[in-house]
């Protein structure tokens, strides 16, 4: 197993080349946000801006298109019960978020199953919250997530639902039985995250801390990882993945230092300014 360390930062945030644009550092479509959960959607959105995705739609309720817009007037919309239009919105991206506020009602059920239908493998998929909850209970879904080789970022109690094992009983060998059968990369978060990549190859986090508990921190994670798959595209990714979740929570520490707890959007707000002190020197 790997401790994470701030080397992995600057091996993977490079300067951009003068000749590039927009469409160079990804386009992301991130779906979720029902009328009750609207503010998870709309963080992933925001974390996948100020993290540096050149372009992103948010696939939402049309309830949240106004918040969405005051928020983060960047990110374009479709509403998400629209399915021609969420299935044009696939077929056009690079990166799919799918899941943080999603929800676990039948309209939500369709809508996962519209992505997962449409979905390639040359895109990348990362599945959270609401939609890792559904996949425990629609085992149908299986053959077509194991072609698509996604990202899961559970935390322990949508790990349990997932894999079967109970918070008590999940260890490194566990873990990694289950989650090679998914055929998946699975970011488990918790106090010191561990990531369970497809090699076999396990990482984890030494850095984060309870000032993290709020409501919002797993959606915003979840943006940073699709943003940083979205611009730095590695054919290694795993790396990718293990940085955006040592900047996730090595921002939270920075934070933390002066402030009681670390808010979902404070670490959004600093994304920009930290992602900047550690690109590569010889990249600068
Ligand atoms: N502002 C918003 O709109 C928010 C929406 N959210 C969305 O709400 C939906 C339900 O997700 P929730 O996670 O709240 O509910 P879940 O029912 O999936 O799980 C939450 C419960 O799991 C338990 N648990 C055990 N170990 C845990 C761990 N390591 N980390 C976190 N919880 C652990 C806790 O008791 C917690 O109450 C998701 O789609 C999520 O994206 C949440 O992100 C909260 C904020
Ligand atoms: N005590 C803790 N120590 C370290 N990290 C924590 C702690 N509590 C929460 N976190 C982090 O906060 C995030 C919570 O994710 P999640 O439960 O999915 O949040 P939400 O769904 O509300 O957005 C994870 O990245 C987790 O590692
Ligand atoms: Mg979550």
């Amino acid at each position: 197993m790997h401790v994470l360390n701030k080397n992995i930062l600057s091996q993977i945030i490079t300067a951009r080349p003068a000749e590039s644009h927009k469409g160079s550092y990804g386009r992301v479509l991130t779906v979720g946000g029902n009328t009750q959960f609207g503010g998870a959607i709309i963080m992933a959105t925001s974390a996948i801006i100020h993290s540096g995705a050149g372009l992103s739609t948010c696939a939402t309720s049309l309830d949240n298109l106004t918040a969405l817009h005051t928020i983060v007037p960047e990110a374009m919309f479709i509403p998400f019960d629209s399915e021609y239009k969420l299935i044009d919105a696939i077929s056009s991206a690079d990166i799919i978020l799918v899941g943080p506020g999603l929800g676990v009602d039948e309209n939500a059920i369709r809508i996962l199953q519209t992505i997962l239908q449409h979905a390639i493998p040359q895109q990348q998929l990362i599945i959270d919250g609401s939609a890792i909850t559904i996949i425990a209970d629609h085992h149908e879904f299986f053959p077509l997530l194991k072609k698509l080789h996604p990202i899961f970022t559970p935390h322990q109690m949508e790990w349990q639902r997932l894999s079967g094992l109970k918070i008590s009983e999940q260890d490194d060998i566990k873990n990694t039985l289950y989650q090679q059968q998914l055929q998946a990369t699975v970011v488990l978060k918790k106090n010191h995250t561990t990531i369970y990549h497809r090699d076999g190859s396990i990482s984890q986090l030494a850095i984060g801390g309870p000032y993290m508990a709020t409501g919002g921190m797993g959606d915003t994670l979840a943006g940073i990882i699709a943003g940083f798959l979205a611009q730095f595209k590695l054919k290694n990714y795993e790396y990718v993945v293990d940085a955006a979740v040592y900047a996730h929570s090595a921002i939270a520490d920075e934070i933390s230092k002066e402030k009681y707890v670390v808010l979902p959007t404070d670490i959004i707000a600093d994304i920009q300014v930290f992602m900047k002190r550690w690109v590569a020197p010889h990249n600068k």
